[in-house]
């Protein structure tokens, strides 16, 4: 990208993706930057701040060099590529696509070799970091598959991201983004049942979270979730049900290597127990209600 000026498209214009395509956009480096959603409508606010949109997958990869996606889940992935006007019916030799949502690497090898037979070229980039990183193009950003087409994206990267790494061939990313979200809901699930604990032994849970944070347990998840817990106030930063979703994959990945993985499989009956009383939607921390289950 260090040339020409590219035409880059962005599918999917959730919480993340939206704070991503927008930043793309505010950086000045693309000769365009064209938006699609599956809901339509949410691409208005990118277009009135000067993206271009185009009502399917393919008229964006069409349109553009190189196309970015953050979408839901394996199922979102899969219907954006391989669904009428998706994906698969824009590419062409050359063209790259870049899909930085939590997928298994099933999924993401799917799409990169269909990618690929159609002349085009493809890299996973999932990320770590929530709303606020997106927001500041602070995200961390986990790359495999195509190297060139990798380090052609780091431009891009640079202005989503705070740091990226390279892990070899499609499915290294996919898989180290399942480990770090198997343990940070690990995390999460054993972080409120402290919280629970604490409140039903007659402790403050402000003592619980001062003392955590300052000692070797410290950490910016705590602090920031702790007073959502309290206050049972949730705004999604990152869905519960994607969180689910990533403890199931990454315990799918665990199965497939008769890999032990108790405590995950635990923290996951909490997430599937939030998402049962109704907080799929709500920020992540809600596993907390789960625990309040008489
Ligand atoms: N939020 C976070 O903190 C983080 C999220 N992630 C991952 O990033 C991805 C996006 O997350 P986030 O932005 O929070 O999610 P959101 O739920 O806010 O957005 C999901 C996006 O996927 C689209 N979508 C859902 N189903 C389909 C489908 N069947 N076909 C096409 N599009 C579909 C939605 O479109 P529509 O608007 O029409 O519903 C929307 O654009 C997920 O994989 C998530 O795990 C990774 C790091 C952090
Ligand atoms: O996949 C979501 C990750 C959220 C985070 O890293 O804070």
């Amino acid at each position: 990208m260090a040339d020409a000026k590219l035409n880059v498209g962005f599918l999917g214009l959730g919480i993340m993706g939206e704070a991503m395509a927008r930043n793309l956009l505010k950086s000045g480096l693309f000769a365009s930057v064209t938006v699609w959603n599956r809901t339509l409508a949410k691409c208005q606010t990118l277009v009135s701040e000067g993206a271009k949109m185009a009502e399917t997958p393919a008229a964006v990869v069409s349109s553009c060099d190189i196309t970015f996606a953050m979408l839901a889940d394996p199922d979102a992935a899969l219907a954006a590529v391989f669904g009428d006007n998706g994906v698969l019916k824009g590419i062409s030799a050359g063209k790259g696509y870049v899909d930085m949502s939590t997928v298994d690497e099933a999924t993401s090898t799917k799409i990169g070799e269909a990618v690929t037979a159609a002349g085009g070229r493809f890299v996973e980039g999932p990320v770590s970091g929530s709303k606020k990183p997106a927001i500041d193009g602070q995200l961390i950003i986990m790359g495999a598959g195509d190297k060139e087409l990798y380090e052609q994206c780091q431009p891009a990267f640079r202005v989503m991201g705070k740091k990226s790494f390279y892990l070899g061939a499609t499915g290294a990313a996919a898989r180290m983004k399942l480990v770090v979200n198997m343990v940070m809901g690990s995390m999460m699930g054993a972080f409120c049942e402290g919280m629970a604990l604490a409140e039903k032994s007659g402790l403050e849970q402000t003592a619980l979270l001062e003392i955590l944070g300052l000692g070797a347990m410290a950490n910016p998840m705590f602090a920031l979730k702790g007073p959502a817990i309290m206050s049972r106030s949730y705004p999604p930063a990152f869905p519960l049900k994607h969180q689910q979703k990533d403890l199931r994959l990454a315990l799918a990945l665990g199965d497939s290597l008769n890999q032990p993985l108790p405590v995950a499989a635990a923290a996951n009956e909490s997430f599937k127990a939030a998402k049962a009383l109704g907080r799929g939607d709500d920020d992540f921390a809600a596993v907390y209600e789960a625990t309040q289950q008489k």
